[in-house]
């Protein structure tokens, strides 16, 4: 791909993120610069506290690099405001999270229909896209059922759903297999094959699971960088 970046989904130049703890710096990307072409399934591995979330919140647009520039999906997020970088973020980018954050008091279903609380659609067309993506991940009997009353496995695949019905074309996903046995990660990276070869997906996951990594099309490796005060 070109220099500068034009023709990627996402480029990332020249990035740093330094975080403080009280008066110890923790630089946690040092001028890292990469891209991820479209429809590619990326995998971030490095040992823990090398700075996979943090990426991860960059690209999505959670947070913020101290310096250098970030481009998803033709919008430069370093260039938005608070409020336009919320909104980019709801249009374009599915999170899922090792723990699945799911709201508790909610069915699979209502869980699965919070990012399109924000959109114009009216209850019925709702209803109807929440149970074609609970039915894509296996779970249209389980529409009612709250997460508590759900497997691990079962949880993620409704946190699959709720990314898929976000309709974003950038799926991130932090440690998405963290928490799960191993038949339950091989359906969650199952589905993720199919998010990506079927709808498209662009996707970028951080784990440390050389399994799943293999199930991505590229690898990349971060490395801790030293703290100092
Ligand atoms: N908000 C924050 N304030 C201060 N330090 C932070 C903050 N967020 C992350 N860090 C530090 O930045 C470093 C990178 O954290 P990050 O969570 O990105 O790593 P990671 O590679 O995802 O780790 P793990 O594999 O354990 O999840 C760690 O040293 C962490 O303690």
């Amino acid at each position: 791909m070109d220099a500068n970046g034009l023709g990627a989904f996402a480029s990332v130049q020249d990035v740093t993120k330094t975080y403080f703890k009280g008066k110890i710096r923790v630089p946690v990307l040092n001028h890292i610069s990469f891209e991820v072409q479209p429809g590619e399934v990326l995998a971030i591995m490095g040992t823990s506290g090398s700075g996979k979330t943090t990426l991860l919140n960059l690209l999505g647009g959670i947070d913020r690099p101290d310096t250098g520039r970030i481009q998803v999906a033709g919008s430069n997020l370093t260039a938005l405001g608070d409020g336009a970088l919320a909104r980019w973020r709801s249009r374009n980018v599915g999170f899922i999270f090792q723990f699945y954050n799911l709201l508790p008091a909610l069915s699979a279903a209502r869980n699965v229909e919070l990012p399109l609380l924000l959109s114009s659609l009216n209850a019925s067309e709702r209803r109807s896209r929440v149970m074609e993506a609970l039915n894509l991940v296996g779970l249209s009997d389980r529409a009612e059922h709250r997460p508590e009353e759900l497997s691990g496995g079962q949880q993620q695949r409704v946190a699959i759903a709720r990314a898929l019905v976000a309709e974003g074309d950038l799926l991130l996903c932090d440690e998405p297999t963290g928490d799960l046995d191993r038949e339950s990660s091989i359906q969650v990276m199952d589905l993720f094959r199919v998010l990506n070869q079927e709808f498209g997906k662009t996707i970028v996951m951080a784990t440390h699971d050389a399994d799943v990594a293999n199930c991505a099309h590229r690898t990349m490796h971060l490395t801790r960088a030293e703290s100092s005060s």
